[in-house]
């Protein structure tokens, strides 16, 4: 894409699965879609948009609706804030946990035989079990639940064709199987929400002052009893997953989800089923992609495992061995939240920025939008301008965009690739945590999250699992790529990469005396 931009200038069309896109880069043009003027999101594939309608010809899109999505973000920011986290902390470490004693038990604690397919099904158990806290019964087997999901998954972006086979046919089976098995547990959340629905009048807004309210009342009383549990301000782990009897519950991704279904008229079994596989899908391809590309460049840096590892032991002298939110996640989640671990966020920040987990949401104009079309590199040259008119898709494509970022890229169009970018001829200078660690060379542009109004509610939650799966590996073992050019030889590069078949072992290599 840096390419397209060297030749066309700061403004170019592509074609994606047969839409016609608008790549836009300049902040002007790109701040008034992203901010929900004269544009909404939209997603222009067909295959998504059949597996996430509710019903056939059912389509549902609460980001798009103007009234219901500031309420539904707000049950969001409540689910999933300080007091969300530390709940979900536990369970996130539990299946973190259960994963890595998995993969140390298949090869003797000697390596991950394939990164891609461990790191997908650790993903899904996230989604199932912390994002979306599914209360999978013990009649319902995790294992073919799971096997449906991802089946769903792979639909989404799936060739919109439903013939026998393909994926997107297979998707749309399993996304059946997935709403029986789901509607029926779903159930007394669905009617519960629908007898507060009642008593707020029917008015989302309403629905949502009264529980997050109430959430807030039950986050600080479940705060305090952890922090007594413990002996130790901010400790996650003696903290209940779920608020005592009699006390104020906590807001969940779950209730957000079905209260989102239920402010734009949704109220069926179905309806709640289908929201709840809207926030799976939120969290498991995106943070499937971030454990993915993580691991994969700090396995390609022996000094970054060595600056987490020594981190690591200096958090462990100050704090004790727990892996709390508080050591976890910096000074912007919780008051007074100290950052206790800087550089293992500048690791986990830096990986997102150079491999993005996402390659950008798209917008839908709703106003004809008039944007500069200067080529790059002319600089001084006079710029046109060019209308795109209402009804066009227009997208910011990240990884363009972090090239483009102007503390890191010094404006040279003579090169292929920035050399902030160009992980494959320049990694040392290209993975560099340390640029996170100044105000002068912080990234300015770091879109893997979105921006402005639809910024992604889950960041700190996906920032969490991450950090915890790479402190607990680092603590233990040095990782290493049995094929150091695995990102290299990727089979896809877009819009995720998949590494080739057989190149994505990781080998583990104890570092505890
Ligand atoms: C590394 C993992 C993740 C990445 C890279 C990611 C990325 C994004 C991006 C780019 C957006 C903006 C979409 C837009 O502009 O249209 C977004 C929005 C959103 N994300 Fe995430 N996400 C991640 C994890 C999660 C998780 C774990 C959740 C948990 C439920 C979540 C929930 C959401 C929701 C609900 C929105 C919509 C916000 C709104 O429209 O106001 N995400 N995410």
């Amino acid at each position: 894409m840096f390419g397209r931009f060297r030749r066309y200038g700061p403004t170019f069309t592509l074609s994606l699965m047969g839409v016609r896109l608008y790549v836009l880069t300049q902040p002007g043009d790109l701040r008034g879609p992203y901010r929900d003027e004269g544009a909404e999101p939209a997603v222009p594939f067909s295959s998504f948009q059949r597996l996430m309608e509710v019903a056939p010809g059912r389509p549902y899109d609460v980001q798009a609706d103007k009234a219901a999505h500031g309420p539904w973000r707000r049950m969001f920011l409540s689910a999933l804030g300080p007091a969300g986290l530390q709940a979900l902390l536990p369970r996130a470490q539990a299946v973190i946990q259960a994963h890595l004693s998995q993969w140390e038990a298949a090869a003797g604690g000697s390596c991950i035989a394939s990164l891609f397919r461990e790191v997908r099904l650790l993903a899904v158990d996230l989604a199932i079990d912390v994002i979306a806290e599914v209360p999978l019964p013990p009649g319902v087997q995790r294992s073919a639940f799971r096997d449906k999901l991802l089946c769903f998954l792979d639909g989404l972006f799936g060739l919109p064709i439903a013939l026998p086979g393909s994926s997107v046919a297979r998707a749309l089976a399993a996304k059946e199987e997935l709403v029986a098995a789901l509607g029926p547990l779903l159930a007394a959340d669905r009617l519960r929400m629908a007898e507060q629905w009642r008593a707020a009048g029917s008015r989302y807004s309403a629905l949502v002052d009264a529980l997050t309210t109430g959430s807030a009342a039950a986050a600080t009383d479940a705060a305090a009893t952890a922090a007594a549990a413990s002996g130790k301000e901010g400790s996650g782990a003696a903290q209940p997953a779920s608020s005592p009897p009699g006390a104020a519950a906590r807001v969940t991704v779950r209730d957000a989800v079905i209260s989102g279904f239920m402010a734009l008229g949704f109220d069926s079994e179905r309806a709640a089923a289908v929201s709840v596989l809207h926030a799976v899908v939120a969290g498991a391809d995106t943070t499937r992609f971030a454990l993915f590309n993580t691991l994969a460049l700090v396995a390609m840096s022996p000094r970054v495992q060595e600056e987490i590892f020594a981190e690591q032991q200096r958090v462990i002298a100050a704090h004790g061995p727990e892996l709390s939110v508080r050591v976890l996640l910096l000074g912007s989640v919780g008051a007074g939240a100290a950052a206790a671990t800087p550089y293992l966020d500048a690791v986990v920040r830096e990986a997102m920025r150079l491999l993005p987990a996402t390659p950008g949401n798209m917008r839908r104009l709703t106003a004809d939008l008039r944007v500069a079309t200067a080529a790059a590199g002319n600089k001084g040259g006079a710029a046109s301008e060019l209308v795109i008119p209402k009804g066009a898709m227009v997208w910011r494509f990240v990884p363009l965009q972090h090239c483009l970022d102007p503390v890191c890229w010094d404006g040279n169009t003579a090169v292929d690739v920035p050399p902030h970018m160009d992980w494959r001829n320049n990694f040392e200078g290209a993975f560099r945590p340390e640029r996170w660690l100044s105000e002068e060379t912080r990234p300015k542009y770091y879109y893997t999250f979105g921006s402005d109004s639809h910024l992604c509610v889950g960041q700190n939650l996906a920032y969490m699992e991450v950090k915890l799966l790479l402190a607990l590996l680092l603590r233990k073992y040095r990782l290493r790529l049995e094929a150091r050019d695995m990102l290299a030889r990727a089979t896809q590069m877009f819009p995720f990469i998949i590494p080739r078949r057989g190149t994505d072992r990781v080998l583990l290599e104890s570092c505890v005396a």
